[in-house]
């Protein structure tokens, strides 16, 4: 059985960070790991407080993986700070795994912060050169990019701009822009865009997470990054349609095993 480790931030409500990511890991049928950064007090409409883990404690959790257990992808999320930033990056140059995905969480779907706006520039240097494939969304691509994105063609440039600073791969997510939710991945030579109606609903809660951890499963089982990205969005799509109405917010994405056997091929 392949083996997925996730870095990232636990949501108690469930619904994003480290517990849909496990749920998207075994839904995919990989065995899922997780190294906590921050402990985060949210729910579907806000977050109340984050306590980030020590930086001494993330590099004990992941060396404890990596001693231990072959890695066959990583999904990096939620890095709060500089310090948590430096810490997982320093553990990734050590024990240099395959298959990194990181998705550069900022915001919650709400709107709460979940990123110092101070570590920008520490995930632009230090973060960024590490991903095999980088997955932010409209906002964060602004952020990152330093330009501002209304189009199809914005999506495009700041995908460019973003991966001449150093990741391998970048696709910046549509959920955020009007019409369709169009994905668009550049790896360098070729665009992909990957493009689904918008399926109206509020409850989209954790769909960056489930989207990097279906990316990072499928790359974990052989596919190639394109197909991992075309078949990631097909995954996140169905969990959004299937999404639940849970909390009084934006409610969660749904992983269940029917969905994956009956939507897509096991393999
Ligand atoms: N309403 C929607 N209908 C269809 N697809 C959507 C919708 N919202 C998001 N998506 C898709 O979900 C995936 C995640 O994109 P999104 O931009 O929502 O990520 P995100 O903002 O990082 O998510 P979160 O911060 O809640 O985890 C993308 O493939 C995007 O196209
Ligand atoms: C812990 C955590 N990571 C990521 C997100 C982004 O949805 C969230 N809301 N919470």
């Amino acid at each position: 059985m392949k083996k997925v480790l996730s870095i990232a931030g636990s949501d108690c409500s469930g619904g994003a960070g480290i517990q849909a990511d496990l749920k998207t890991f075994s839904a995919h049928g990989v065995f899922g790991m997780s190294v906590i950064v921050s402990v985060v007090a949210e729910n579907t409409s806000r977050v109340i407080d984050i306590q980030d883990i020590t930086p001494d404690m993330i590099e004990k959790q992941i060396d404890a993986v990596f001693e231990d257990i072959e890695v066959d992808a990583v999904k990096i999320g939620m890095l709060s700070t500089p310090e948590c930033m430096k810490a997982v990056a320093k553990k990734l140059l050590q024990y240099k795994p395959q298959n990194v995905v990181i998705d550069p969480v900022m915001y919650a779907k709400n709107g709460c912060p979940l990123m110092n706006p101070t570590a920008v520039s520490t995930l632009i240097d230090t973060v960024i050169p590490l991903a095999d494939v980088l997955t932010p969304n409209i906002p964060e691509a602004e952020k990152i990019a330093d330009m501002q994105i209304s189009t199809v063609s914005d999506m495009e440039a700041a995908a460019r701009k973003i991966y001449a600073m150093g990741c391998k791969a970048i696709v910046v997510k549509g959920g955020h822009h009007i019409g369709n939710a169009v994905d668009v991945l550049f790896d360098g030579e070729n665009f992909y865009h990957f493009e689904t109606s918008r399926i109206d609903t509020k409850n989209t809660h954790g769909t960056g997470c489930t989207f990097s951890s279906a990316i990072a499963s499928q790359l974990a089982k052989g596919k190639s990054v394109p197909l991992a990205v075309e078949s990631a969005k097909a995954y996140v799509t169905m969990a959004i349609e299937h999404s639940l109405a849970i909390g009084k917010g934006c409610g969660p994405t749904h992983h269940f095993y029917e969905l994956y056997q009956h939507g897509l091929s096991k393999e």
